[in-house]
């Protein structure tokens, strides 16, 4: 087992420097696998959202913007890497710390850590192709005007970003926003803050210029709420769940403010009868159980052809009862606990309303006998379930899968779409043809097939319906940071003629 760090002792990171909460308050860091209390992280307030959005609004507009906004992108993308470079140093305590404070496999976070440095790399390159893009012409049917345009950063942008993956949720909208030229104002989830704030550490250690990054830590409705309803705050970006979202877009609609959201999902995932279905147990498994189900793309509804569904679910029940379930900090272990115990709770009571509401719980549904402590729930998998039922409908957020069997191509289909949700789905079979069909007919921003969660920094990532709009990642992320000015000339030599010339006396 890893050594245990100290955990340090952080204040907000506003215009580059450490600074106390207004009101001096603190919130705990309960370690979710132990229950024990192991450091506090600053609650911001309205106050703070204040100072904090006043250093980015000055950073933005510092010396004509010359040293970032308007800066050319080799000046951001430098910072961008300095910033990968020194993840990749810490990755070993960044990962440690980040499975202290969300319960999450060591393995998984070690991974995440990659995942970060890479996204930083990813958008130091765009942000220095962006210069190369200013300027494309625009083909117009006049010859005496001509037209291009100018990509500009926004300007002060919010973000505001889950516990499940704490820091590379927020890498999603740091390194693109920051790499278009925006400054930005970072809340990550009250739950996991402890590696967001260490980004504050790394962000002095690289000299970032003060104010282009702030993270203030602290409550939704106190930190998150003044931060999306301010009005020097030219855009939110938000990823959390849809209740919290529709609060964001309530409040960013009083101002015409723009947003983009990235929100919770109910994602299917359809096996045809003509799969190895060890390979395909073990995609259904990493969909549901990796992060112990916290993720929004989680494929939490299986939809197993009747042919193979018995075999599936023996083979399933089989692999899940061999998952290694312990502290996260144990080597090789493939699910941690959950993050908090109001989680946890959340989760059991999912699972007692779908026993109640008639269906089966055919494997877990407990905590595993031998972690007398810690927020741990067994890989749960659920049958007998009818389209009505709560545990169909509804985001568990926990390792908690449901099943259903289907007959034909077309009734999978309507049973993947039988959600509000749409942010991904996927689908196994040996047809091409057959998978390349469901891929178009799935209502979802995200499609896997033969396979279910990798992600690539280069593609789209985000969701339709209840799951928000608006993608992040790959080229489409930092057009989410950026706006389009047209910029058209008139070039003839002639007057424009519309109206006569007044006579000349
Ligand atoms: N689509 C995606 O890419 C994606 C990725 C990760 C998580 N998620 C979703 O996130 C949810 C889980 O995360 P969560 O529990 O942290 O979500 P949440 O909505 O409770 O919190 C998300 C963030 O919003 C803040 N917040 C809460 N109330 C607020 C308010 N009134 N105003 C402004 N900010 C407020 C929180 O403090 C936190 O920082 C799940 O539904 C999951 O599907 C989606
Ligand atoms: C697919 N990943 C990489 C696990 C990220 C999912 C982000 C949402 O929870």
């Amino acid at each position: 087992m890893a050594a245990q760090p100290t955990i340090p002792r952080r204040c907000l990171f506003i215009g580059g420097g450490w600074r106390e909460p207004s009101l001096g308050r603190r919130l705990p860091v309960v370690n979710p696998a132990t229950e024990a209390t192991i450091g506090d992280i600053p609650a911001a307030t309205a106050e703070d959202v204040e100072i904090a959005v006043a250093a980015a609004r000055d950073a933005f507009s510092r010396d004509g913007g010359r040293h970032w906004s308007r800066a050319p992108g080799a000046v951001r993308a430098k910072f961008l890497r300095a910033i990968a470079a020194k993840i990749k140093d810490r990755k070993s305590d960044l990962a440690l710390l980040e499975t202290l404070d969300s319960g999450k496999p060591l393995d998984e976070t070690n991974a995440d850590m990659d995942d970060v440095a890479a996204c930083f790399e990813y958008y130091a390159d765009l942000a220095e192709s962006l210069d190369e893009k200013q300027r494309s012409p625009i083909s117009l049917p006049m010859e005496n005007f001509k037209s291009h345009i100018l990509k500009e950063p926004i300007g002060v942008v919010g973000l505001i970003t889950p516990w499940n993956y704490p820091l590379l949720m927020a890498t999603w909208k740091v390194a693109p926003s920051l790499a278009a030229g925006c400054t930005a104002v970072l809340k990550p989830s009250e739950l996991a803050s402890l590696t967001c704030l260490e980004l504050g550490a790394i962000c002095m250690e690289v000299a970032l210029p003060p104010g282009v990054l702030n993270i203030i830590t602290g409550l939704g409705p106190e930190a998150g709420a003044p931060l999306s309803s301010h009005p020097h705050v030219d855009k939110v970006a938000f990823t959390g769940s849809t209740e919290t979202g529709k609060r964001i877009m309530t409040a960013a609609a009083q101002m015409v403010k723009p947003v983009s959201l990235e929100l919770g999902g109910k994602s299917p995932l359809i096996v045809f009868d003509d799969v190895d279905i060890d390979k395909a147990v073990e995609w259904a498994m990493f969909g549901v159980f990796a992060n112990a189900g916290q993720v929004c793309s989680a494929t939490s509804r299986l939809l197993l052809h009747e042919k193979i569904a018995k075999q599936f679910l023996d083979r399933l029940v089989a692999w899940a009862k061999n998952i290694k379930v312990s502290d996260p900090l144990e080597e090789g272990c493939r699910l941690g606990s959950v993050v908090s115990e109001e989680q946890y709770e959340k989760i059991k009571k999912f699972i007692s309303t779908a026993r109640s509401e008639g269906a089966t719980i055919l494997c877990g549904g407990a905590r595993p006998q031998h972690l007398r402590r810690g927020f741990f729930i067994e890989p749960t998998i659920i049958t007998d379930v009818s389209t009505s039922m709560q545990i169909w409908r509804e985001e568990v957020f926990g390792p908690v899968i449901c099943v259903k069997e289907f007959r034909t191509e077309s009734e999978a289909v309507e049973l993947a779409n039988d959600t509000h949700y749409g942010l991904a789905g996927a689908v196994i079979s040996n047809d091409e043809e057959r998978c390349q069909r469901i891929s178009k007919a799935l209502h979802s921003g995200i499609v896997w097939i033969n396979c279910s969660q990798p992600t690539f920094v280069q593609a789209p990532w985000g969701g339709n319906k209840r799951s928000g709009f608006g993608r992040e990642l790959g080229e489409w992320g930092l057009d989410n940071y950026l706006t389009i000015k047209q910029v058209t000339k008139y070039c003839s030599d002639e007057p424009w003629g519309w109206y006569q010339p007044p006579s000349k006396l």
